[in-house]
């Protein structure tokens, strides 16, 4: 024998409320849906016939109830059977059970979620000369109908639907609230919605609606600014008609984290889906918001979020592509404006470039960077330059780019967030690019080695110089080079600095793992970082000619320490030791006096 599922509506319910909608507020926005539905379904057949929605709130009613009225299609008694209290069933489906594309509802469950705020609803409903018919439902499942009593029937065609609040529902009931939230889910509906005598509908969006329409800029910045709470960088329109869609992107004009997307604000046939919805661009768009209305793509049961299928992709491309456009718009039609806009988003769009080759190309193009040359883009150094010579830390540049720039060696700053990761990728995108990280003991070979005479005659003072130096592990030789200025330079080569922090880890390192440091010392090549004094310089100059080999080894010293700090190298506690003995030690011999 068959049976029929039973329905335990209060479970129903509950699942509803907590797992479904966000928020019992969705009650105004399925009851707006329903009568709009109503006076679509109606006017289909007659183009003339009223079309509004008057929603009464406790205040108005007096009696503890809200109350929405509309000017729709109605119900016969049969249908109200039928379509009430059939969960599921709902009239907005065609005989194969799809959607039927004029109606904002399809899944036959809304009107339960009057249950979340209210114990009881109430329909009365007319459907053209059909007699009118009162409905109850309760929370707990059971439910009544009946013809009205003589005389009460409705004048015209149309529904009011009752919710009896539920009693710890009364804040969804306020006049205000009730205003807002028609303003927020409705606000666009094509059909007059009031609240009391607040009409909550604003007539039709600020973009454009059709081909070809214009672009009414003021009235799109302002709303942004109404609805959305900011002033936008800039606003482009949107349309992707496979998805009935229309809308606009509005560039953001403070900086946002590209990770944490704060979604777009999405209406389906002008009733708003949600205000942070995702999928709706590439994650590459982070700095656009979009408001926009699509009559194809599909909501969620829930409708508080896009469904996402093949139609949703195409769409998120189609969108993908004008946002580009404006960028590459901006780029050569308004450079400047461009260069405003990657001033705010320059470390998202760079986060992205590290994926994105579309993002790498804008990089590239337009972000300025510092070199030891000037402000450059990547593109025009390498227009300059040909070679893309970069530092790859911020100490790097700082120490080398002086002394680079005056061997005629344009360098890159690479130190910033992301740039070097950056520079790195470009050869990958455009195989024409060459890079190379500038190497600290490159320079050396650019330096001009002494006159084989004056090298001789420097012997014992290098020797001191050494023997000062020796057990912090440097070498110091004397070359010329520019600027004439620095007397001295402290270089580390990669594999020295790989060494150095080898030396640190094996220090603090326990038996086996010291052992594996020692075995990877072993294979490191013999590098040592090396004190370049500068003979072009005249201090130097003098410092070499010292006899006292005391002064001597004080003197170098000093500028050891003096290169260090200027090349903002770490500072060990052995250097910091000697800093501090050779200025005492300098000190002493500049005070006149015995103790
Ligand atoms: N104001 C109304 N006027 C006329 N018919 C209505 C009204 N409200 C509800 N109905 C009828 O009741 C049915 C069920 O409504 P319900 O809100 O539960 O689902 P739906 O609107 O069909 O779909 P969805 O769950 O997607 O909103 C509707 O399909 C419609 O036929």
């Amino acid at each position: 024998m068959d049976h029929t599922f039973q329905v335990d509506l209060r479970g129903v319910v509950d699942l509803l409320s907590h797992h479904l909608y966000g928020s019992p507020r969705v009650y105004v926005r399925e009851l707006l849906q329903n009568a709009v539905d109503a006076i679509t379904a109606r006017r289909a057949a007659d183009p003339d016939a009223p079309a509004l929605v008057r929603v009464e709130t406790p205040e108005l009613t007096g009696d503890g109830t809200l109350r929405v009225h509309d000017t729709g299609i109605g119900l016969t008694e049969a249908q109200v059977h039928e379509l009430l209290a059939t969960i599921g069933r709902s009239s907005k489906r065609d005989e194969l059970g799809f959607s039927r594309h004029e109606f904002l509802g399809q899944f036959g469950i809304g009107l339960l979620s009057c249950f979340l705020v209210a114990d009881e609803i109430r329909v009365v409903t007319r459907h053209g000369d059909h007699p009118t018919v009162h409905w109850t439902g309760h929370s707990d499942g059971r439910y009544a109908v009946e013809p009205a009593p003589p005389g009460a029937g409705r004048a015209e065609p149309g529904t009011t639907v009752t919710l009896v609040p539920r009693r710890d529902a009364d804040k969804w009931f306020g006049t205000p609230t009730v205003v807002d939230l028609a303003r927020l889910f409705g606000a666009l509906l094509p059909v007059t919605v009031r609240v009391g005598d607040v009409v909550t509908t604003s007539g039709p969006p600020p973009w454009p609606t059709t081909p070809g329409a214009p672009v009414d800029r003021a009235a799109l910045v302002r709303y942004a600014r109404e609805t959305l709470g900011f002033d936008p960088f800039d606003v482009l329109p949107l349309s992707v008609p496979e998805a009935g869609l229309t809308g606009a992107a509005f560039i953001l004009s403070t900086p946002v984290n590209p990770a944490a997307r704060a979604g777009h604000r999405v209406h389906l046939k002008r009733m708003l889906l949600a205000e942070h919805a995702d999928g709706l661009l590439p994650d590459w768009a982070f700095f656009a918001h979009c408001v926009v209305d699509a009559t194809e793509l599909r909501p969620t049961a829930s409708r508080e979020a896009l469904y996402e299928d093949s139609l949703l992709a195409a769409t998120r491309e189609a969108l993908g592509d004008q946002v580009r456009g404006w960028l590459v718009r901006l780029a050569k039609h308004d450079p400047r404006r461009l260069a405003e806009f990657l001033q705010v988003h320059h470390l998202g769009v760079k986060a992205l470039a590290l994926h994105d080759d579309e993002m790498l190309r804008l990089v590239d193009q337009w972000w300025p960077m510092e070199t030891n040359v000037g402000t450059l883009t990547l593109a025009e150094f390498r227009q300059r330059h040909g070679l893309l010579r970069y530092a790859a830390s911020l100490d790097e540049f700082r120490q080398l780019a002086a002394v680079a720039a005056a061997q005629d060696l344009a360098v890159v700053n690479g130190g910033y967030t992301y740039d070097t990761e950056l520079i790195e990728r470009l050869p990958a995108v455009d195989r024409s690019v060459l890079i190379e990280r500038l190497e600290p003991s490159d320079l050396t070979t650019r330096f001009d080695s002494l006159d084989p005479q004056v090298e001789l005659a420097l012997r014992p003072f290098l020797t001191a110089a050494q023997r000062a130096l020796e057990r912090l592990g440097c070498e110091v030789v004397v070359r010329a080079y520019d600027p004439v200025s620095l007397p001295a330079l402290y270089l580390v080569s990669r594999s020295a600095a790989f060494n150095d922090q080898l030396a640190a880890s094996r220090d603090r390192a326990d038996e086996l793992w010291g052992g594996v440091l020692d075995a990877l010392a072993a294979s490191a090549p013999p590098d040592r970082p090396q004190l370049v004094l500068n003979h072009r310089n005249p201090l130097v100059r003098r410092v070499t000619t010292l006899t006292d080999p005391e002064l001597a080894g004080l003197a170098v010293e000093a500028l050891y320490g003096q290169a260090l700090l200027l090349g903002h190298h770490p500072i060990r506690a052995a250097d910091a030791a000697l800093l501090n003995s050779s200025f005492l030690g300098l000190l002493g011999r500049a005070v006149p006096g015995q103790e």
